[in-house]
C-alpha cells in the first residue's frame, strides 16, 4: 500500500514525547537484525522483546538493548500456576526489563506471586521495581470468535474488566487491552496505572492478523499509556521514516 509523503517534523520535543509512547515490538528478528534495527531509529525510546526473539536470542538481548539506552518491554506472557509464575517474574525482573507481561487469566494468586516474584528478583539485582503488565483479551480476537471458541457468553467489554479487577486486586501496576477497552478501563483506574494498548495503525498499514484495532491517536485520546507497533515499522522498506510518521500522528 503506497504511504504518504513525510512531512518534516521539525519539533524535537514531539518526537521526544511521542517516542516515549510508542513501543517497537522486535518480532521476526534474531540477535543481529534486531540490534542492527535499533540503531536505523536514533528516536527510538522503548522496544518490545517477544518471544520469538527472546527464544532465539536468549536472555541477554535484554541487557545489550539496555546498553544501548533502550527501554525494555519484555513480553513472555507468562500464564502459569503461582508457583512458576513467582520464579518467571523473579528471572525477568533481573534482566532489567522495565515492562513484563503475565495473563491475567492465570488467577489471581498466580499474578500475586508473579508480582512478589518480580519485587524479589528486582531488588535481588538492585534494579528498580517493573510493572507488571496482565495481558487481558488479546488483540487478535474478533469479538464473535471469541464468544465461540471459548464459550465465553460475556461482552468482551466486561470481559476484559473482569481480567483487569484481578490485576489491580493483586497489585500488578497495569494492562494490556485494545484500544476498544481502554477508555473504560481509563474511567475505572487512572494514571499510573499503565495501560498499553496493541492493534494499532495508521490507515496506510496493513492491519494483519489484528482484529480490534484503532488509530495510535484514538488508543492514546481514550487513554493508553502507551501504544505497541510491530509490523507497521519493522516491515516497512523505511523503518525510520515510518516511525517517525507514527510520531507525528500522536502529536499533531
Ligand atoms: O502483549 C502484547 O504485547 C500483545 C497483546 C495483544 O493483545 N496483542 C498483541 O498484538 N500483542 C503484541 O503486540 C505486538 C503487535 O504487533 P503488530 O501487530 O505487528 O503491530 C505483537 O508483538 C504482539 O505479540
Amino acid at each position: 500500500m503506497p504511504q504518504p509523503q513525510l512531512s518534516k517534523i521539525s519539533n524535537e520535543d514531539s518526537v521526544s514525547w511521542a517516542s516515549e509512547r510508542i513501543i517497537v515490538a522486535l518480532d521476526g528478528m534474531n540477535e543481529n537484525d534486531a540490534l542492527n534495527f535499533v540503531s536505523i531509529i536514533p528516536a527510538l525510546r522503548w522496544v518490545k522483546v517477544g518471544c520469538e526473539l527472546f527464544t532465539i536470542a536468549g536472555p541477554h538481548i535484554v541487557q545489550k538493548l539496555r546498553k544501548k539506552g533502550l527501554r525494555v518491554f519484555l513480553d513472555l506472557k507468562f500464564h502459569d500456576i503461582p508457583t512458576t509464575m513467582a520464579g518467571a517474574c523473579k528471572s525477568a525482573a533481573q534482566l532489567g526489563a522495565e515492562l513484563i507481561t503475565v495473563h491475567a487469566s492465570a488467577g489471581s494468586e498466580a499474578l500475586k506471586s508473579a508480582q512478589d516474584g518480580a519485587m524479589v528478583g528486582a531488588t535481588m539485582a538492585d534494579l528498580p521495581q517493573p510493572t507488571l503488565l496482565a495481558v487481558t483479551v488479546l488483540t487478535s480476537w474478533d469479538t464473535d470468535s471469541f464468544a465461540k471458541q471459548l464459550a465465553i457468553q460475556e461482552p468482551v467489554a466486561d470481559y476484559v474488566d473482569r481480567l483487569a479487577r484481578l490485576a489491580v486486586l493483586a497489585k500488578i501496576g497495569g494492562c494490556v487491552c485494545s484500544p476498544f477497552e481502554v477508555g473504560r478501563l481509563r474511567c475505572i483506574y487512572p494514571e499510573p496505572f499503565r495501560l498499553v494498548t496493541p492493534g494499532v495503525r495508521l490507515d496506510f498499514s496493513p492491519v494483519n492478523d489484528q482484529q480490534r484495532v484503532m488509530t495510535p491517536s484514538q488508543a492514546l485520546q481514550s487513554g493508553a499509556s502507551q501504544i505497541v507497533i510491530g509490523r507497521p515499522i519493522t516491515t516497512s522498506l523505511n523503518p525510520k521514516q515510518t516511525f517517525l510518521e507514527y510520531c507525528q500522528a500522536l502529536t499533531c
